[in-house]
């Protein structure tokens, strides 16, 4: 026997023997005696699970127990003889406990346990102890999940009507009961066994979940920085816990097992159906060599349920593991569906101890193009399988190596995981593996590329029922055929995404965010990617000549499915029916994040009780008398119940926002945003405005989450589409469904910079470098002392944004407006900016806001665009013709800009210093200056 064979069994003889609680320090002598005593034959010691190795083990530690006992009453004899010749019986008695202390008796007992055959459900769960010896991973963590097993060791869990021999012959494995029974009562030793604690119910043995980890640390060698965040916004189907406070645990083995475990009553028979779905079958990798040792072995089941954290949440939050049993076959293939249901038949039932065949696999299929398959082998080795049955049917698919698939899975992974995702899944990274697989096979196949094309969607997309556009099919074939060009990407002139100024850098751990087609690729669009394909099919499109997009462009334009990242309630989709311009590059983000030096401070103990309604318990827009956060607002709240801007409210901020003039506007002595321009020659300040602000009910207010002054912080939930405009505005956001005045839309979200962060990022900008338009969070700061340059803020959105980066500028009559809202803090240098409607707005409509341009200032620091808006109000004409145009001038028309085959002529004069323009719509006229 070679080195490394021996030491591979002599390690399996520690994990066998740690698993009923004792130390490698004390099986090593013994092991070692044994080994010599048999001669190296190691059969005899592997036998009935190391049965020979415990026995001498606990041999030995009765001898020493026994030892030390004579030894202390010799002792005890010597220093006390005239008590032990009185009450030597008692005394006795009295030090017994100190060897009963020892950590050596309850091995003992354990062991007298075993060998009396028991297994009763109190003291050792007769099916945990048949399964789990022989499967551990070999990587397993120190740390078992006490508190699931301790709750096992109290259940009796009859799994077969019969208990047959192989039953006791493992039974030494009940000794890890007892041993986690030592610790009953004892608080869990980590915050992940008592997250496990809450959330375990009886259930099966750890044989499983030893698998599941063992699948997990394998996934984890591949990807280590994703497998730290897996828990991360996983749905579950558990029915113990419920998604959201799984989101919030930590990923524990424990949990995940608790989670994925069917839960079994205590006595309850499983029919040979529940084994077949998964519960008992018995396992053996597919490839490995069949040998009597593992004949006899009996090897437990490395299942995934799926509705585990494996699988994707599709399966929606189902409360019955049964159910789950029965979806799972739901979702299997017809031919894997038929092989198990077939094994079923021909078992008739399962082997007399309960057991299925050695030979039989766990199949998992999460969707139709892969199934996972994943076996254990009697030493602890798990084996994961994919087969990715679409590879079959495409008779160009060239193999591509293993390595290069991992390769290309890894990076795809770390470019996608540099920050959180909430939704990795393990499942998904393996659906990832699956689709690296299909996508490098048909990569190398230069010479006969697959050809699927399809055709521009207006047909698809003309549908304005918002659910068509919304749903999976408006958005996957949209993003097919228009953000991406099949011929250009083959030549490697997709646009690359520009480097982001160093300052930015810092924020990412010098990552950009990745340009997948101008998008990040996203865990939760696999399984979205299935769908399209799916729907692809239904909707049967019409196939064309050009443009022609490979097999793996699809997969990964699949991926352009919801900018949004699952991150807010509805997705947001992307189209281009104009080009084959790629959306620039940026990271997704929900909610504002600061950048460096912003100062925002969020402590609740800064919040008094007058900027909070504390005693409020319900909704408070139900209540007779406004509470203390309707006091921003002049004591109403701003919200009607349907939870739209009150009609008052909404027409003084649309005032503010159109005719800024008329309204209050402050003029800093030295104004931060001029600061930030120049330190050494500081511009007079140019003004601002002074806005009313909406206070919104938070955390530390006593009413409930569903409060009607609760709006802004519930985020997006009117379907949005991210497209691109007709009238070279670049990308736009419009609605997918009719809104009502006054509703919110979106806020604008970005990184949260002082003026100086972002001047100096503006400045350090490489040439080119759009700047989606930053904001100024300066609605109060006129009413508030001079401000200090960490608390002048301003939002950019360039790189870290949220759909509200793609909301152009329209002048005037814009259908959005912004209002400044509080939540977290009292304090006005920061805020929330959201976007309410103006007016009613129309499904497909796009949403615009008036960004404030003064087209005139040449000196802004950010170079105002040639204005495309197409209001008949634009301010961008008065530039060409106010320095050209003295009082009393007659007008002349101008053209303006050309939409729908119209021209727009404008017609501006200038009269008592008043300003002003008259614009005219003509169709099919000729204009010239
Ligand atoms: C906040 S971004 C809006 C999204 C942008 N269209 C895009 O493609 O990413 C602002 C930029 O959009 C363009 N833009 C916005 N409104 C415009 C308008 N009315 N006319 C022309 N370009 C406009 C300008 O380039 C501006 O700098």
């Amino acid at each position: 026997m070679s080195n490394k064979e021996i030491k591979v069994r002599a390690a399996n003889a520690f994990r066998a023997m740690k698993a009923i609680g004792i130390t490698e320090d004390k099986v090593k002598p013994v092991l070692k005696n044994l080994v010599k005593l048999y001669d190296k034959n190691w059969a005899l010691i592997e036998e009935e699970n190391y049965r020979a190795l415990a026995d001498a083990i606990f041999e030995r530690e009765e001898a020493e127990a026994e030892q030390r006992s004579k030894k202390a009453v010799n002792t005890e004899a010597a220093e006390h003889p005239k008590k032990i010749v009185n009450s030597e019986k008692e005394d006795y008695l009295e030090e017994e406990p100190q060897a009963t202390e020892e950590p050596e008796r309850p091995l003992k007992r354990l062991r007298l346990r075993y060998r009396d055959g028991q297994s009763s459900s109190a003291s050792m769960p007769d099916s945990s102890v048949r399964r789990a010896p022989l499967v551990r991973p070999k990587e397993e963590p120190n740390e078992l999940p006490e508190t699931c097993l301790l709750k096992n060791a109290s259940q009796g869990i009859a799994e077969t009507p019969q208990p047959s021999a192989g039953n006791r012959r493992v039974n030494s494995q009940a000794a890890s009961c007892p041993l986690l029974g030592k610790r009953k009562g004892k608080q869990p030793i980590s915050s992940k066994s008592l997250v496990a604690s809450e959330g375990c119910e009886p259930r099966l043995p750890s044989s499983i979940e030893r698998n599941q980890q063992t699948t997990q640390l394998i996934t984890e060698t591949r990807a280590p920085q994703p497998i730290g965040l897996r828990n991360r916004g996983k749905g579950s189907d558990s029915p113990q816990i419920p998604s959201g406070e799984e989101r919030s645990v930590p990923e524990s083995s424990c949990l995940a097992l608790c989670l994925k475990e069917p839960k079994v009553e205590p006595g309850i028979l499983l029919s040979p159906k529940e084994k077949s779905s998964g519960y008992h079958a018995l396992i053996k990798p597919k490839d490995e060599p069949v040998t009597d040792v593992s004949l006899t072995l009996e090897v437990p089941l490395a299942v995934i349920h799926p509705g585990s954290k494996f699988t994707d949440s599709s399966n929606g939050g189902d409360s019955s593991s049964r159910n789950a049993t029965i979806r799972e076959h739901d979702t299997l293939e017809p031919s894997v569906l038929q092989s198990m249901n077939e094994k079923d038949t021909a078992d008739g039932t399962a082997t007399p101890n309960g057991l299925r065949n050695n030979r039989e696999l766990a199949i998992f299929s999460g969707q139709r193009s892969s199934d996972l398959e994943i076996a254990s082998s009697p030493f602890g080795e798990v084996k994961i399988s994919l087969s990715c049955s679409l590879a079959l049917e495409r008779p160009d698919f060239n193999m591509p190596s293993l390595e290069t698939v991992l390769k290309s899975v890894e990076e795809k992974c770390l470019r996608s995981f540099k920050t959180l995702d909430p939704s990795f899944s393990v499942i998904s990274l393996m659906k990832e593996i699956c689709q690296c697989f299909l996508k490098l096979g048909s990569d190398s196949n230069s010479e006969s590329p697959a050809t699927i094309s399809v055709t521009p969607t207006t047909d698809v997309l003309n549908e304005s029922s918002a659910r068509d556009a919304t749903g999976a099919r408006g958005l996957c074939f949209s993003s097919l055929n228009g953000s991406v060009d099949s011929q250009s990407d083959a030549e490697g002139t997709l646009p690359k995404p520009p480097a982001l100024p160093p300052s930015c850098n810092d924020v990412v751990d010098g990552s950009h965010p990745e340009k997948m087609d101008g998008i990040d690729v996203h865990r939760k669009d696999v399984d979205n990617r299935e769908m399209c394909a799916e729907e692809r099919a239904e909707l049967s499109l019409e196939a064309v000549q050009q443009p022609q997009v490979t097999p793996a462009m699809i997969s990964s334009l699949h991926d352009v499915f919801d900018i949004a990242k699952g991150q807010e309630r509805v997705m947001i989709t992307l189209v281009n029916e104009v080009n084959n311009e790629c959306l620039p590059s940026f990271r997704y983000i929900p909610q504002n994040v600061v950048f460096r030096n912003a100062y925002v401070n969020f402590s609740l103990a800064r919040i008094g009780d007058k900027n909070c309604c504390s005693s409020c318990s319900v909704d408070c827009l139900s209540l007779s008398t406004p509470c203390a956060c309707a006091h921003a607002t002049g004591g109403e709240f701003a919200y009607t119940r349907d939870g739209v801007i009150k009609e008052e409210l909404l027409k003084e901020c649309i005032s503010m926002n159109r005719d800024p003039k008329k309204h209050c506007q402050f003029f800093c002595k030295e104004c931060p945003f001029e600061r930030s321009k120049s330190e050494d020659m500081i511009e007079p300040c140019k003004g601002h405005l002074v806005r009313k602000f909406i206070k919104e009910c938070w955390w530390k207010c006593g009413c409930n989450k569903q409060c009607g002054n609760q709006v802004v912080q519930r985020g997006i939930t009117h379907n949005l589409q991210v497209f691109m405009t007709h009238e070279g505005k670049g990308w736009g956001l419009r609605t997918l469904e009719d809104l009502p005045k006054g509703a919110f839309v979106c806020e604008y979200v970005g990184e949260v910079l002082t003026n100086a962060e972002l001047f100096d990022r503006v400045k350090r900008s490489p040439e080119g470098r759009k700047h989606s338009y930053p904001v100024l969070l300066d609605a109060d700061w006129g009413a508030e002392r001079v401000l200090k340059d960490e608390e002048a803020l301003c939002l950019d959105a360039t790189y870290y944004g949220n759909v509200a980066r793609f909301i152009n500028h329209r002048c005037y009559d814009s259908n959005l407006m912004e209002i400044p809202v509080e939540v977290e803090t009292p304090h006005h240098h920061y805020y929330h900016l959201a976007f309410f409607t103006t007016r009613k707005v129309k499904a497909m409509e796009e949403l615009t806001w008036d960004y404030g341009i003064d087209f005139d200032d040449n000196d802004h620091p950010f170079k105002a665009f040639f204005c495309q808006c197409g209001s008949k109000f634009c301010r961008n004409i008065k530039r060409s013709i106010s320095s050209d145009l003295t009082k009393g001038d007659s007008c002349q028309g101008f053209l303006v800009s050309a939409p729908d085959s119209a021209l727009i002529v404008d017609c501006p004069w200038i009269d008592n210093n008043v300003q002003g323009s008259i614009r005219y719509l003509i169709h099919g006229a000729t204009i010239c200056k």
